[in-house]
């Protein structure tokens, strides 16, 4: 038997040297043909094209066959759909390219892009690239430049974003960028967002104008000098870790000169010093100590009985939750506690649990493995535990395998990007806990549990199922949160990535919250391929492939979930098997003029309610199309659904209607005859 151990008789393996052989002959002979080939189809790209552009743009990286689907025989995208890897679309054209974690390396060059007329967003965080900030400075129609956490070095000319008067922004965190920050940042009149962090940029912050500046991170690099007025309302973790900076937020500056070390004192006058400099210090040190212990006594005092709302209900605003407010900023220095709100994300120190939410009363690591546990399952990614915290407080810990590979900062900032999501049918996520191995999610507990388990599980046999003006309000409710998750996160291949009926959880009124949603970016790729229902569509099966269309397709599945009470069997497969899909079972139903025995037979209170039934049932199919291009687009779904309130206006006109959006699985409209047999 051959094994690694005995190379020698490997290669005296006469057989296998003559495959061997063969292998590589025919690969020398192959090469040339389709080199030729490729050269042929790539004389087909019109020159100046956006797909000309790119494919010059990948010439220039260093190992460009990683990106291996730009392949000039096809178009970049097809309508909304990008059909080459890391590409965004828009009505047919490029809109953005985001190549994030792929181990590119080398030197960008950004200039083929200029082209682009409708080019706003790059993405190339998480790579390896080197060398100097790429020039950007043609790329005038950029809105977000996105090149944190790679190996960039060297001084940036103060000129470089010169007529960007679009850029919003701009995220160069965590190179290794040195020199003083450029000055033609500090004037362009739409930034909201620039993180510096992380790098080694030298002399004083330069005068920021931008009234609607709403995050700037200056930490960790050798900044000095007086704070900006025009940025004195920042929070201090954004300028932690520069030796002399001063001035607000910060310590004031006269206090800086005033233990600085130069000019170097004469011996003799070092000894006059000495002393005084030593009580002051130590009477400084005396009165902090002081005022934190007083300030913490005082804020556990008001907290204590201060009686906890967890967090707001449906409708009611959420935004006072990054109000910047000291007496927090003062808890933070507690051991057992750290804030990580969008105003305070200098990336925390590790082992602690960490709250995004500054509605909802504190309480570390060792309540939660006090608290009195019950395990609510055991999903795809891991464990959730009910922890009933105390009196008033129960939540669930979801324990997650499979998110190692992304970075500490990267974790941080990405937690950072959703505890700033805010909408009444979101479940935020209340704390997070972040180790190398171990990734703790705290979200406040639903006590009506899942949608899951009132369709497939959660009954008893004289328990009534969920009737139908419950089930239209689950699905309006998902259908927004998901249009808000689209709206709000633009830049994500997959705003949900994760969309099934555990992952719709219940208050006490029914009303619906998505879970589990925009992890992608977090977890192991290699996992979410195989975990993560988005990809179990018909295009990641068939064209190895996912777009924003395959939240579409699984809103359009959980539809028809709701609608029939029936698992979609698919889930607990690999892939895509339109044998056993939900899917392919409902519209075969339609077809055979059966629709009346879709529906759930445990749905109470639908008899008057034909017409929405109906439309929600062909909402559900034109989601489900397996043609992408056909699929429904999100926003469409989601205003369709939201009109289901007009629902006995529906009913009249539902039969007749031939309303082109629908152009579905189902032939003609007289297909979706209803006939009730019960
Ligand atoms: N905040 C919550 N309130 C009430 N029940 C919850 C909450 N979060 C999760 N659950 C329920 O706990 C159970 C386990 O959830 P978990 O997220 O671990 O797995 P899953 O959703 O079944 O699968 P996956 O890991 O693929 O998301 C599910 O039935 C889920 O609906």
């Amino acid at each position: 038997m051959l094994t690694w151990e005995h190379p020698v008789r490997l290669a005296s393996n006469t057989a296998l040297t003559k495959k061997l052989a063969l292998i590589t002959l025919l690969t020398i002979v192959l090469c040339p043909v389709t080199t030729v080939l490729s050269q042929q189809q790539q004389e087909e790209v019109v020159p100046g094209s956006d797909a000309d552009c790119l494919l010059r743009f990948k010439d220039t990286l260093a190992n460009a066959s990683v990106i291996s689907s730009w392949d000039p025989s096809t178009a970049p995208c097809k309508r909304n759909v990008a059909d080459w890897f890391g590409i965004l679309c828009i009505t047919g054209n490029v809109w953005g390219l985001q190549l994030e974690g792929m181990g590119l390396t080398g030197k960008l060059d950004l200039e083929p892009l200029a082209p682009i007329k409708n080019l706003r967003t790059l993405s190339f965080m998480n790579n390896h690239f080197n060398g100097p900030m790429p020039s950007v400075k043609n790329l005038g129609s950029l809105k977000s430049l996105y090149l944190s956490n790679n190996r960039f070095t060297g001084e940036i000319p103060a000129d470089a974003f010169d007529g960007m008067h679009h850029l919003k922004k701009l995220i160069l965190a965590n190179n290794a960028f040195r020199g003083k920050i450029p000055s033609s940042l500090a004037s362009l009149p739409m930034l909201i967002e620039v993180r510096l962090n992380g790098n080694q940029f030298q002399g004083e912050i330069p005068d920021f104008k931008q009234k609607d500046l709403k995050l700037a991170s200056f930490e960790n690099n050798d900044l000095e000098g007086p704070i900006p007025e025009s940025l004195r309302n920042m929070d201090p973790g954004s300028f932690a870790g520069n030796k002399n900076l001063c001035g607000p937020p910060l310590r004031s500056c006269s206090a800086i000169s005033l233990s600085s070390p130069d000019p170097p004192p004469s011996p003799t006058e070092k000894n006059k010093k000495e002393p005084f400099f030593t009580i002051a210090i130590v009477l400084i040190v005396i009165g902090i100590t002081l005022m934190i212990i007083s300030l913490v006594v005082c804020i556990l005092h008001t907290r204590r009985g201060k009686r906890l709302s967890a967090y707001p209900s449906a409708g009611q605003d959420r935004t006072e939750k990054y109000s910047y407010d000291q007496s927090e900023e003062m808890e933070k220095t507690s051991e057992t506690v750290t804030s990580y709100t969008s105003k305070r994300d200098a990336v925390p120190e590790q082992g602690k649990l960490l709250f995004l939410r500054d509605d909802i009363e504190r309480f570390d690591l060792q309540d939660l493995l006090r608290a009195s546990a019950e395990v609510l399952g055991s999903g795809s990614f891991g464990a959730s535990y009910k922890a009933g915290i105390n009196s008033e407080q129960t939540m669930v810990v979801k324990r997650y395998k499979h998110m190692n590979n992304v970075g500490r900062d990267e974790f941080h900032e990405h937690m950072s990007r959703l505890g700033r999501l805010n909408h009444p049918n979101l479940l935020p996520i209340v704390a997070y806990y972040y180790r190398k191995e171990e990734k703790l999610l705290v979200a406040e507990f639903m006590p009506n549990r899942s949608l899951a388990s009132h369709l497939h599980a959660n009954r008893s046999v004289d328990q009534p199922g969920l009737d139908w003006p419950t089930r239209v309000k689950i699905i309006q409710g998902v259908a927004k949160g998901l249009g808000y998750l689209f709206k709000e996160l633009p830049t994500l291949t997959i705003p949900h990535g994760h969309l099934k009926s555990s992952n719709v959880v219940l208050d006490e009124s029914f009303e619906p919250f998505l879970t589990d949603y925009a992890l992608r970016p977090v977890m192991n790729s290699e996992q979410s391929h195989n975990l993560m229902i988005s990809y179990k569509s018909p295009e990641y099966s068939i064209k190895g492939h996912i777009t924003k269309k395959t939240d579409v397709w699984c809103l359009g599945v959980l539809i028809l979930e709701l609608l029939t009470g029936r698992f979609p069997e698919n889930y607990l497969r690999q892939g895509y098997d339109a044998n056993m899909s939900l899917v392919t079972w409902v519209s075969d139903m339609v077809k055979e003029k059966k629709t009346g025995d879709v529906f759930d037979k445990e749905m109470t209170e639908k008899k008057k309610c034909k017409a929405e039934m109906l439309g929600l049932l062909k909402i559900g199919l034109s989601c489900c199309e397996e043609d992408e291009e056909r699929r429904m687009e999100m926003r469409d779904a989601v205003e369709k659904i939201e009109s289901l309130r007009e629902g006995q206006k529906l009913d009249k006109d539902a039969s007749a209607s031939t309303d082109n959006v629908f152009a579905s699985r189902l032939t003609d409209d007289d297909d979706f005859g209803f006939a009730m047999n019960r």
